[in-house]
């Protein structure tokens, strides 16, 4: 095991920081650019809600998963758990303290606390983690299994899926909700109308973005908007405050995971669009 390894940390932002924040300066504190390199596992830690985002672009050779020095901890998962989704096109293989679990695009890997070694082969694979209080099985789970719920409309450019795989009534967790939201080619919206949730901070890392397109990611309260351009394969941190919601120049798919107070998905503070400013 690594102990060397550092993460960069982020700190909590009170809403009252965000206007006069240059573009750079919202960017330095919310958005997560650099989340995957070649063989390499990649963390960012913030202190909205002690939420460990990262990435693991793992190709022929095992790479384990570290234990930033900041986390004080034996092993990463020693008070914390940890949610792994596949965002890359080809199927890889996460090893959980010896047992192999292999994930197809899109599956979701819950790991609870206590698990001591994590590795991962030949995939991309987007990790967030919370800490935890208690341990629940490691547990795989595939989009057919996500109960998925479609959304939107064509007319409303928003018509997408969302898959939920941890959550209260899924795979069980401590305080993790993850799941995959996937928009139709053509809609370009998600979480229109948007809302906030004064009881969990929320991380959205868009994928399959093609190349040359961007997000358009909206995010502060709700009076109050600024915008964040996102790249592929890029995260933006949502303080509890914060909405979150935004559009494409394409289609794409996000990875949407909160931790906080509660488990309660519908828990949110709904923004009606004539609101928002
Ligand atoms: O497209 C959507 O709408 C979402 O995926 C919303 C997220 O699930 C969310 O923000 C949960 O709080
Ligand atoms: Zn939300």
């Amino acid at each position: 095991m690594e102990r060397s390894y550092r993460v960069e940390t982020r700190y909590a932002t009170a809403p009252d920081q965000v206007p006069g924040m240059t573009t750079e300066a919202l960017r330095r504190r919310f958005l997560a650019e650099e989340l995957f390199a070649p063989g390499q596992a990649r963390l960012l830690y913030s202190h909205e809600d002690r939420m460990v985002i990262g990435g693991v672009a793992a190709g022929d050779a095992p790479v384990e998963l570290p234990c930033p020095a900041e986390l004080r901890a034996e092993h990463f998962l020693q008070r914390r758990e940890l949610g792994v989704v596949n965002v890359g096109e080809a199927s890889g293989t996460v090893t959980v303290d010896g047992t192999k679990h292999e994930l197809g695009a899109r599956e979701c890997l819950y790991v609870g606390r206590g698990a001591r070694e994590v590795s991962f082969l030949g995939g991309d694979f987007y990790l967030v983690s919370t800490p935890a209080h208690t341990e629940h099985p490691t547990v795989r789970v595939g989009l057919a299994d996500a109960e998925p719920v479609r959304l939107g409309s064509q007319e409303g450019s928003n018509d997408r899926t969302i898959y939920k795989f941890i959550h209260a009534a899924g795979i069980r967790s401590c305080q993790l909700v993850l799941g995959v939201t996937v928009l139709e080619p053509g809609s370009m919206w998600n979480t229109m109308p948007c809302h906030t949730h004064e009881r969990r901070t929320e991380a959205y890392f868009y994928f399959g973005l093609p190349a040359g397109h961007r997000v358009v990611h909206l995010m502060g309260r709700p009076d109050e908007t600024r915008n964040i351009i996102v790249a592929d394969r890029q995260a933006v941190i949502s303080p509890p405050w914060s909405v979150h919601c935004g559009f494409g120049t394409a289609a794409y798919a996000f990875v949407w995971a909160m931790g906080g107070e509660n488990q309660a998905y519908d828990d949110v503070e709904q923004v009606a669009i004539g609101e928002m400013r």
